[in-house]
């Protein structure tokens, strides 16, 4: 169906915290840049190359663009590594950086600066003269500035030359927003390493005082019993946690305790980490909601890590974790070993996979729509518009109910969490639908056949948990796929760019990678006569989608999905 504003999913996610607060830009650092900015921001990395492609430079490009922006590049340091080491550091003439950052400033407007590995100390200088060199005024909105203070390697090898330490901490002022690790914090703030989890948000906090900057205070380097200690995180969690959270002079300002995947594909997440906040902050203008959807999307990449099977140290991270679902387990060479019961193991595993790969007509035929083509294309009709989201808004209501249903049926605590915030993210979007696009209360608008013939689905769904889980998929996983597909077109000048923006939303995306393995694992659990009842409420429900897109206006005279749907 239509935009889904927040599925709130479990992973790094503290259910505690009150709604995103507009974080303030720190006060040391110019003239803030203005939000919210544009759909696809340019981001500038400036940082050391990682040949094997996990940190550094080739991290953050993958990690801009798995955040929708457009990436760039200066480099400061060439390293020899790999996920086992760093071999060895080479530094061209800091001149020669200087003259890389001219070049892009000259000619593109940069939205974001990430700054990453420096090396040595007429590096450091060399960037934070270009900084102050960069325009700004009244009317020049200066980039969004973020440093990651990158010091030692996860491998253990040193990145930054120890005499440069001095000229790292000088960019601390002139910058937004600085993510240290724990022993770089400590670096920073000249004072021992934190013991624990409170003692680091103290430690933060001290050096956001005293630069006037914001501090990512990060807790993979924390160990687990610290964590435990803490009190802050969630003590009876098996992991232990991975928190993180966002420190303004005052205190702190969002923490997220984070779930920590037992894995070694860590190599790059600090880099990951900090490419992702950039961007997403370029766009939305809001540091805490930039750092809480770059956390969950670097959750699942870390989680996704180890299936791309590169080196034999610390892997890196999947960066595009998510964006081709499609691709069967089986397709990346022999299945790496998890923690899954053996039935999930074999054909049953690949069985949701081919349900996807049958909808594939529908899902074409879904592109194909006059409604779909002319969203795209900005010609779509203004009424043909209005009339969807009302049947939307309308769809939304009873959707939630059925989420609610799934979480009522939900064999986990887990899962029963996980529909029952996606209940909520359905409800949240239907009022966003009517307070910001319907301009007000619901009006007394009926619900369409099509509408009405796709919740009827879903109700009858509802009588067992697989059955309904299979029923309720298409509408995440389709919306999902055709929004992608939408997102990317909406750039400025197109009349609904408002609109298209809201599809790329990553929380949405983290969400529906959720839901389809909860899918995977229900339909591998199922005996046989379940499964094929699931299939046929899953196809079902793809058609379902192919005719709510299709019932508007728009589609007079194309006479597709009616058929499709009986
Ligand atoms: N095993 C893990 N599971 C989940 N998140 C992790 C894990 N290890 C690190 N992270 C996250 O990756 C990011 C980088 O963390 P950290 O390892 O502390 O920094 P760095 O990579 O700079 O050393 C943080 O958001 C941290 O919470
Ligand atoms: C060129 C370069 N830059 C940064 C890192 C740090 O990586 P991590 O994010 O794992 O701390 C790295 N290993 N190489």
């Amino acid at each position: 169906m239509t935009v889904r504003a927040r599925h709130d999913s479990s992973a790094g996610h503290d259910p505690a915290l009150p709604a995103t607060p507009t974080t303030p830009t720190p006060a040391g650092a110019g003239t803030p840049p203005t939000p919210p900015g544009p759909s696809r921001p340019r981001v500038l990395a400036i940082a050391g190359s990682d040949p094997s492609g996990g940190a550094g430079i080739q991290a953050d490009l993958k990690s801009v663009a798995a955040a929708g922006g457009y990436g760039m590049a200066a480099l400061t340091a060439l390293t020899a590594q790999n996920t086992r080491g760093v071999r060895s550091v080479h530094v061209p003439p800091p001149g020669f950086l200087r003259a890389q950052l001219d070049a892009v400033a000259d000619d593109v407007t940069i939205d974001a600066v990430k700054i990453g590995m420096l090396a040595s100390a007429p590096v450091a200088e060399v960037v934070g003269s270009w900084l102050d060199d960069l325009p700004r005024g009244a009317t020049t909105a200066r980039p969004a500035l973020v440093l990651d203070p990158v010091m030692v390697a996860t491998s253990g090898d040193r990145l930054l030359d120890p005499a440069a330490e001095r000229a790292v901490r000088d960019l601390l002022g002139r910058v937004d927003v600085v993510t240290p690790n724990l022993p770089e914090l400590a670096v920073l703030a000249a004072e021992p390493p934190a013991a624990d989890w409170p003692a680091a948000l103290d430690q933060a906090r001290r050096l956001a005082a005293r630069h006037g900057v914001l501090v990512v205070a990060k807790g993979g380097h924390l160990p687990t019993a610290a964590v435990g200690a803490s009190g802050a995180v969630d003590v009876g969690r098996p992991d232990g946690g991975a928190p993180d959270a966002l420190v303004g002079p005052d205190g702190v300002l969002l923490e997220l305790v984070g779930r920590r995947v037992p894995t070694t594909s860590t190599h790059g997440t600090g880099c990951s980490l900090a490419a992702g906040l950039a961007t997403r902050f370029a766009r939305t203008g809001d540091w805490a909601r930039a750092l809480r959807d770059t956390k969950e999307w670097l959750t699942a990449a870390i989680g996704a890590g180890e299936a791309l099977r590169v080196g034999g140290g610390h892997g890196p991270v999947d960066h595009l974790v998510g964006l081709h679902p499609q691709t069967p387990a089986s397709a990346v060479a022999p299945p790496a070993p998890v923690p899954v019961p053996d039935a999930a193991v074999g054909p049953a595993a690949d069985v949701v996979d081919r349900w996807w790969q049958d909808a594939a007509p529908v899902r074409a035929a879904i592109d194909d729509l006059p409604f779909v083509r002319t969203l795209g294309d900005g010609t779509l009709d203004a009424d043909a518009f209005r009339e969807y989201l009302e049947q939307d808004a309308l769809y939304l209501r009873e959707y939630a109910r059925c989420l609610a249903r799934a979480s009522e049926l939900a064999p986990t605590r887990a899962e029963q969490a996980f529909w029952a915030g996606g209940a909520h993210g359905a409800l949240v979007t239907e009022l966003d639908l009517h307070t910001r696009w319907l301009g007000g209360e619901p009006q007394d608008v009926p619900e369409s056949p099509t509408t009405r013939a796709y919740l009827e689905h879903l109700r009858e769904a509802g009588g067992d948990y697989p059955t309904l889980v299979a029923a309720v998929l298409p509408c995440y996983w389709v919306y999902q796929d055709v929004g992608e597909r939408l997102a990317a077109r909406g750039d400025a000048g197109h009349p609904y760019a408002a609109w298209l923006g809201t599809y790329a939303d990553d929380a949405f995306a983290e969400a529906t990678r959720q839901a389809v393995e909860i899918l995977r694992r229900v339909a591998a659990e199922a005996d046989d006569a379940t499964r094929e009842r699931m299939a046929a409420a899953f196809r079902r429900a793809c058609e379902h989608e192919l005719a709510f897109f299709d019932q508007t206006g728009a589609a007079a005279g194309a006479g597709t999905a009616g058929t499709l749907v009986g």
